[in-house]
């Protein structure tokens, strides 16, 4: 099975609530929420394929903070190993250019979302208290 690295970016607001994003028709697991980001290219450092997809996905410039966990998962055709990082926007507005929609939740609400399953051990980090 191929594995395939991916980076997502747990975004916070002034009011800490986090930008989650939900999966449409268009793209694999659709109807799940995921923390935006996807896969890395081989010439890229994580960080920067994570400030290249939030441009693409969300149209606005982030700057990556701290590494928060990596979990891995295996779907139907391939093994994904997910790499999620904090990260505030810097400029411009997040809109869903690709995601069916964006919503900003409040840390308590997480765990009510269907989150694709490599997001699990991050909203339980998120959500336990071990990391604010
Ligand atoms: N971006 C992102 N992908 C995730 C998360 N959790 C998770 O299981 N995935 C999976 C879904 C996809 O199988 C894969 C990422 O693919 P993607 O479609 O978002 O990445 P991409 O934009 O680089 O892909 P592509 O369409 O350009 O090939 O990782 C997550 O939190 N964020």
């Amino acid at each position: 099975m191929n594995s395939v690295s991916v980076v997502a970016a747990v975004i916070k607001n002034e009011e800490h609530e986090i930008l989650c994003a939900l999966r449409s028709e268009s793209m694999s697991l659709p109807g799940f929420w995921e923390f935006p980001g996807g896969k890395i290219r081989c010439e890229e450092t994580p960080q920067e394929a994570l400030v290249r997809e939030i441009r693409e996905e969300l149209g606005c410039d982030i700057e990556v903070g701290g590494f928060i966990t990596q979990a891995s998962h295996e779907y139907p055709n391939a093994l994904i190993i997910l790499s999620t990082y904090y990260a505030s926007i810097m400029k411009g507005e997040p809109v869903a250019k690709e995601h069916e929609q964006i919503v900003w939740m409040p840390l308590h609400k997480l765990k009510s979302l269907a989150w694709a399953p490599a997001d699990i051990p991050t909203v339980t980090l998120l959500t336990g208290g071990f990391i604010e």
